[in-house]
């Protein structure tokens, strides 16, 4: 048999993507439009300091648009949507490491624009209003939060024009918020909802973990167990629900609870006893200086 003189090939080496990192809307839109390919495309809106949590909304956004489409994503602490007194100022700011993670799990562009540039004419005259919808728990602790929140993303949609924009879960009244704003303000962009990724014992992921002591973060772990707790109780119905989650909390002296509600995720307001179907059980509280949210998918019977 002739000897198979061809070279071997050379093992493929596997594709790293180079994100790009754009400052001004002007650098994003060359580096995201590169030419005129209609390719889908994609964006997920961040504040920085990436995680695992992060990492899931980007990959899932590629998946959304395939290898041959853009996935964008946002960097930006929107001043906008702190309060006086909340942690704007101390809220972590890693870019180096957020672009090398957005590269990793498939993002093409990371647009990290200054205040400067989102709002060149100073804060907005006009922004938009969240209403009722945003008046409950986190806009009742929050006030102006999701008028911030919504106003920038808005904005963001408008720069980045995507196709399909992705949020976590994790943040369940935002999430509703911006379904609603696309469908009440006709936004031609699918909004994709993200399940909430949590560490092995449960600890939802967030950027602002980072702040608790090793004590505040096993005393952080009650969000989620009352959580566990109270949907394990769905079957019981919804009195037996929010009393199995406050139980958890009650022990935990760690946790300062801002609310436990039992939500109706159509209207966002709190489900009414003998309330039955779908509904979003979720938690704020404290633990030392930090402020978490968490939440979960509940059926109730
Ligand atoms: N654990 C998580 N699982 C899935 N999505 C997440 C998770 N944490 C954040 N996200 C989503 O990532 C997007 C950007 O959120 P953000 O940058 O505020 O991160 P964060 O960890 O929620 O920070 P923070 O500590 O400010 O709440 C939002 O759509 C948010 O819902
Ligand atoms: C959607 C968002 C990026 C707007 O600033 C922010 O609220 C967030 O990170 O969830
Ligand atoms: N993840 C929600 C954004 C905020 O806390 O301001």
């Amino acid at each position: 048999m002739a000897r198979d003189r061809r070279p071997a090939k050379a093992p493929k080496a596997p594709k790293v993507r180079q994100a790009e990192l754009t400052r001004t809307v002007e650098e994003f839109e060359a580096a995201f439009w590169p030419d005129e390919q209609p390719v889908d495309n994609a964006v997920v809106m961040t504040m920085g300091a990436l995680h695992a949590g992060h990492a899931a909304l980007i990959r899932a956004a590629r998946r959304q648009v395939g290898p041959e489409g853009r996935v964008a994503v946002t960097v930006f602490v929107n001043p906008l949507q702190f309060g006086a007194g909340e942690d704007l100022d101390r809220y972590p700011r890693t870019l180096d490491a957020d672009v090398a993670l957005a590269a990793e799990v498939g993002a093409d562009v990371v647009f990290a624009p200054t205040v400067e540039e989102v709002y060149p004419n100073g804060e907005p005259v006009v922004r938009l209003s969240a209403g009722p919808m945003g008046a409950g728990f986190e806009g009742a602790s929050r006030p102006g939060h999701f008028d911030g929140m919504l106003t920038v993303v808005a904005k963001l949609l408008h720069i980045t024009d995507p196709d399909f924009a992705l949020f976590g879960e994790k943040d369940a009244q935002q999430l509703a918020l911006i379904r609603r704003m696309v469908a009440d303000l006709d936004f031609d962009v699918e909004v994709v909802g993200v399940p909430t990724v949590r560490e092995e014992d449960g600890l939802a992921l967030s950027s602002r973990n980072r702040f608790l002591s090793e004590d505040e973060r096993k005393q952080a772990l009650a969000l989620s167990r009352a959580l566990f707790a109270g949907r394990d109780a769905g079957a019981k119905g919804a009195a037996a629900v929010r009393e199995a989650a406050a139980a958890v909390l009650d022990a935990e002296d760690g946790v300062a609870l801002d609310y436990l509600a039992l939500i109706d995720p159509d209207t966002f307001t709190e489900a009414p006893d003998g309330f039955q179907g779908e509904a979003v059980l979720a938690v704020a509280a404290k633990v030392g200086t930090t402020r978490l949210i968490d939440n979960v998918g509940i059926i109730v019977r």
